[in-house]
């Protein structure tokens, strides 16, 4: 089995290759979406939240009310890093029971936003990196998800730099064209993969 770790710049195109990667028959882990199961409703991931910041961080339907929690971790440090405490082993876990699932041959692509501001390049057999140009990013957080340009730029400011992340990347997928051009790039990388990974 190989195993990628793909990440990206917010709206670089992340979700749109982890896609192709699925439809091509790869076996694709989210860990947004893991970060959001391992503190659903009932989970120790919750109660551990609840027990280290209190229970107004939970809805009233006793769900993670995440604005609140944002709040508290937004601009202190030391908060921020223990919620990562509680919150990362958990995605860790989940992640490496989906991979002890995934068929012998299959190529496993983890879909992870902050992948080289976290540190984890090394535990991939490779790492890809989507670029995507600034403006056009931006543009999708404003246009399409409603965002202030403000807060566009402040949470591009927030993560690594298109520079960071080539820096620990063994493939590079340039998005500076077309949806199409991408699936036709992400098709030729599968390939190159999987054909590396049957030598
Ligand atoms: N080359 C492209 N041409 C047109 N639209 C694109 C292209 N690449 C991505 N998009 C669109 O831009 C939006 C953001 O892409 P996507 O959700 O894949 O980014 P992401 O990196 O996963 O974002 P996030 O960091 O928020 O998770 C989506 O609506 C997607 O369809």
């Amino acid at each position: 089995m190989k195993h990628v770790g793909l990440t990206g710049g917010v709206a670089s195109g992340k979700s749109a290759v982890a896609a192709k990667f699925a439809e091509l028959g790869a076996v694709v882990i989210d860990a947004d979406a893991l970060a959001r199961d391992v503190v659903a409703p009932g989970t120790p991931g919750l109660a551990a939240i609840k027990d280290s910041f209190g229970a107004g961080i939970l809805l009233p339907d006793g769900s993670l009310d995440r604005k609140a929690l944002g709040a508290i971790v937004f601009s202190d440090e030391p908060q921020r890093l223990k919620l990562n405490a509680i919150v990362h082993p958990l995605v860790r876990q989940a992640a490496k029971e989906l991979r002890e699932q995934a068929p012998a041959e299959a190529l496993v692509v983890e879909d992870i936003p902050l992948l080289v501001e976290s540190g984890q390049a090394e535990d991939f057999d490779a790492v890809i990196v989507v670029q995507a140009p600034h403006e056009e990013r931006i543009r999708r957080m404003v246009e399409d998800r409603g965002w202030s340009v403000e807060d566009a730029r402040s949470r591009m400011a927030a993560q690594a730099t298109d520079e960071q992340r080539a820096a620990v990347a063994d493939y590079v997928l340039e998005n500076f064209g077309t949806l199409e051009d991408l699936q036709g790039r992400v098709a030729d990388l599968y390939q190159q993969l999987t054909k590396a990974a049957g030598e």
